[in-house]
């Protein structure tokens, strides 16, 4: 029979329900998500579960208020920031979504990732959503930047499957993560940091294509550059360009406000496998070019 679902069947796609369902339900589970994908758009979020790591950070605060428009019934912030002023911000914006900060680092071992998962888990009892947001940005801290940009959110969106993975009985989920446009496209002067979030966008694309086997369904959110405390200043690599981030600011930029309201609307796509490009107001989903296929 198939699992117990925490969210509609909309972003659970065809074949992962062909794999649970004999033939005589198909047709039912057919209907079924063929009306939620109708209204999905819509209302989506309202009434979602979402864990948001990194959720108080300068894109993150923003973001964390514009989903808290979509009456959300929990959103629950892990962040290594600490201030519990913006949380009481965030916590007086709708009465209608339950917010909880728990501090929490990226870098920490998996099982202590697995040990604060279990505990929201045992008081949500259903997770929708889990953004992974956290990232540094310093070509001198070379393994930092590996450690918090990729591995971190590897080890987050590892964890989580112990509760969503389907073939565990788990009802799927749906993983965000926070790549950037440097994942398409290297900002040379900082290649530790462009290739974190090239790792990212990867990691991701490869999770969406294993949706049918695990039920959980990914995309990334890549903005361009966006005027955060993050990109002010910054080392370049072996200081290949000391005035990286001046030179790169002469150039156009967005506000966390646009960043947030196109990060937003491309969650409310849920696209399985979707390469979100958020600049300027322009929400696009890239299409990747294919160049080599693995055939399996
Ligand atoms: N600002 C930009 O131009 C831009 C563009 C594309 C992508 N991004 C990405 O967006 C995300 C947010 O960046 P931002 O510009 O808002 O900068 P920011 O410094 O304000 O936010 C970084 C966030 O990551 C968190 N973080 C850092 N290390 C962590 C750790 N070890 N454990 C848990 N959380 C940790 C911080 O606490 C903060 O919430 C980052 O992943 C960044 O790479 C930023
Ligand atoms: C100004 C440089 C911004 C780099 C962060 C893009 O992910």
């Amino acid at each position: 029979m198939f699992p117990k679902l925490c969210r509609p069947l909309s972003s659970i796609n065809f074949r992962t329900v062909k794999c649970f369902c004999k033939p005589r339900q198909l047709n039912k589970y057919y209907n079924i998500i063929a009306r939620a994908n109708s209204s999905a758009s819509s209302s989506f979020l309202c009434d979602k579960n979402v864990i948001f790591v990194a959720g108080l950070g300068d894109i993150g605060l923003d973001t964390s208020k514009e989903l808290l428009k979509r009456d959300l019934k929990n959103l629950v912030i892990l962040d290594r920031i600490d201030k519990p002023e913006l949380v009481c911000e965030l916590k007086e914006l709708n009465p209608k979504t339950k917010v909880t900060f728990m501090p929490y680092d990226v870098t920490v071992p998996i099982a202590e990732s697995k040990k604060l998962l279990k505990k929201i888990f045992d008081k949500l009892k259903c997770v929708d959503i889990l953004i992974n947001g956290a990232g540094i940005l310093d070509d001198h801290k070379i393994e930092a930047t590996i450690a918090v940009n990729y591995t971190g959110l590897v080890n987050t969106t590892t964890a989580i499957m112990d509760f969503w993975d389907i073939r565990k009985g788990g009802p799927g989920g749906i993983i965000c993560n926070i790549g950037s446009v440097t994942g398409f496209n290297p900002i040379t002067q900082v290649p530790v940091y462009s290739g974190s979030k090239a790792a990212v966008v990867n990691f991701t694309s490869s999770l969406a294509k294993l949706a049918h086997i695990t039920g959980v369904t990914a995309y990334t959110v890549n903005p361009g550059i966006t005027r955060t405390s993050l990109v002010a200043k910054f080392n370049s690599w072996l200081d290949v360009e000391p005035d990286v981030a001046e030179l790169l600011l002469e150039h156009p930029t967005q506000s966390t406000k646009e960043c947030a309201a196109s990060f937003v609307k491309a969650i409310e796509k849920n696209k399985n496998g979707g390469l979100w490009f958020l600049d300027q107001g322009i929400l696009e989903d890239i299409k990747w070019d294919k160049h080599w296929d693995p055939c399996i």
